[in-house]
């Protein structure tokens, strides 16, 4: 039975056969992500007969082992018997170590048969990006629209991403290049350019006119799981906000794409990043925080501190929040407050907009029972997605006048029966497709470096140590002082309300 998917975007052609080279295959990110996602495409009938994954394999053996670790994950995803029966047989191991362009000819005969779109997907350590792209051009493999997806983060600064770009440009044009930000993927995050202009309500306030300030939050309640090595060099600066903390930005904040040609709206999101005002030297220890999570307990349960889980010092940060503003016509003088960490008390992604207070009440003003709050529109993203806007009403009665807060409330859930896909299972077939929409474009992740590296270097330069908050909390107590101080306070998971 073929399920109904509720695309926001619309998948416009159908997915031709196609060889998908998973390099990393025995990798948490392939395991827990990617087989999943394509098994669910095959279980709906998106995936075109003949079709094939390759998994690449490092190890002597692992071979062998493949075909088991993706049917026991697949199982672990909630996939039925019937299901992983039918994606097995999709499956190909193979050998190949990425620093060895030798061992290249095991792909090579893999891969030799047949007219087919051919994509490689590099969910490896970043530094094999380009050791991958250079032997795969070597052995001829990207000839004929062959496409590589590469994972984030694309580099640890500006000069890495730049030297990643340089030489992936130099096997592969930009057309065949898919940078993936899985939050893309997002049915959730999608909407946000259906909320903005698929509807005239919003638009029309969508600026600094009505809007008084903005907080994007991306909120875990995950600690290091199995990535201490990869997270203890990148921390929540370099981990979230580069890349998915921004690209919530860019659609937020952009300005109307003519149409949804990949390039109409990347043009457009490039646009949003070269407009943020940069974070430079001291203007650090007032526009942003680091946190480093403590012991503390999170879902009723006790968990360790960040060092503790690490096993060695770390000036890591685990949390980070930033004051920022773009400088354009529509957003001058509105504060954008971002935030991110590990260990808080909540899961929970989501845009909050404050509107400013109505210009003059009519209402008793030195009456607490009539005081305004101003509206809020909550856009959440995960969990419980859907969209929440809080407006006065009249308490009813007869009696003294009294006004409330209360909320417009529009869950995902209710308003379509349908299951919400994976990020994976969208970005995956989108690459088949050669539909370049949900991904970044080379331009649009060095426009974000450039952003990032002088908050990096003021950090240094400043001595701006992590500040310890406890697990299971909203962050250090810094960040509720870098926003109190503007006679603000941050929204506690849905929007407060
Ligand atoms: N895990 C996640 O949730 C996320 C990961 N990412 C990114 O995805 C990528 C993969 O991450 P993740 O799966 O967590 O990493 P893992 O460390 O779990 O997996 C890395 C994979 O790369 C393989 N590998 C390492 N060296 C070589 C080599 N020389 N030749 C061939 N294969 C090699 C490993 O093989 P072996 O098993 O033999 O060691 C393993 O399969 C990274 O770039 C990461 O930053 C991005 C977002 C989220
Ligand atoms: O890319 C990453 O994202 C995850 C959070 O993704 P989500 O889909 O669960 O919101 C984060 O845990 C990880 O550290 C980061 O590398």
């Amino acid at each position: 039975m073929q399920i109904e998917y509720p695309q926001l975007l619309p998948e416009r052609t159908p997915v031709p056969v196609f060889d998908l080279v998973i390099f990393g295959a025995t990798g948490d990110l392939a395991l827990r992500k990617l087989f999943p996602a394509l098994a669910r495409r095959l279980a709906e009938g998106v995936l075109p007969a003949g079709s094939r994954v390759v998994g690449v394999v490092r190890r002597v053996g692992s071979e062998d082992d493949l075909a088991r670790l993706v049917a026991e994950r697949l199982k672990e995803d909630g996939l039925s018997q019937r299901e992983i029966d039918a994606f097995l047989p999709m499956l190909v191991p193979v050998r190949v170590d990425a620093k060895e362009p030798d061992s290249f000819k095991e792909l090579e005969k893999v891969l030799s048969d047949g007219e087919r779109v051919r994509a490689f997907y590099l969910s490896t350590p970043p530094d094999l990006f380009v050791p991958i792209g250079r032997n795969l051009a070597l052995h001829g493999l990207l000839e004929n629209g062959g496409r590589l997806i590469l994972e984030k983060p694309l580099g640890h600064d500006l000069r890495s991403a730049r030297a990643i770009n340089g030489a992936i440009g130099e096997v592969l044009p930009e057309a065949r290049t898919y940078r993936i930000d899985h939050y893309l993927g997002k049915e959730t995050v999608q909407n946000l350019l259906v909320l903005r202009f698929a509807n005239t309500l919003f638009e029309r306030s969508w600026s600094s006119r009505d809007i008084d300030h903005v907080q994007i939050t991306c909120a875990e309640t995950v600690g290091l799981e199995k990535r201490a090595g990869y997270y203890d060099q990148v921390g929540a600066l370099r981990d979230m906000v580069q890349n998915h903390v921004l690209q919530l930005l860019c659609l937020f904040a952009i300005e109307p794409p003519n149409t949804l040609d990949a390039d109409a709206v990347r043009d457009e999101k490039v646009r949003v990043l070269r407009a943020l005002r940069p974070i430079a030297g001291s203007e650090v220890l007032t526009k942003t925080v680091r946190g480093q999570y403590g012991a503390g307990s999170v879902d009723g349960r006790p968990v360790p501190g960040y060092l503790q889980e690490l096993g060695h010092e770390s000036m890591t940060e685990t949390f980070a929040a930033l004051r920022c503003e773009l400088d354009t016509w529509r957003w001058a003088g509105v504060p954008i407050y971002l935030r991110t960490g590990k260990r808080m008390a909540e899961r929970c992604s989501e845009i909050v907009v404050t509107f400013k207070p109505v210009p003059h009440s009519i209402f008793p003003a030195r009456d607490s029972r009539t005081a305004l709050e101003a509206n809020r529109l909550i856009i959440r993203l995960q969990p419980n997605d859907g969209l929440r806007l809080q407006m006065m009403m009249k308490v009813p009665g007869s009696g003294r006048l009294k006004l409330v807060p209360r909320t417009l409330d529009l869950k995902y859930e209710t308003a379509f029966d349908m299951r919400t896909p994976d990020a994976y299972e969208r970005l995956l077939t989108d690459v088949i497709r050669g539909d370049q929409t949900l991904f970044m474009r080379r331009d649009e992740v060095e426009a974000a470096w450039s952003w990032i590296d002088p908050i990096v270097e003021g950090w240094h330069e400043y001595y701006a140590v992590p500040h310890r908050y406890q697990a299971g909390g909203w962050g250090p107590s810094q960040s509720i002082g870098m926003i109190e101080r503007e006679g603000r306070s941050w929204a506690e998971s849905d929007g407060g309300l």
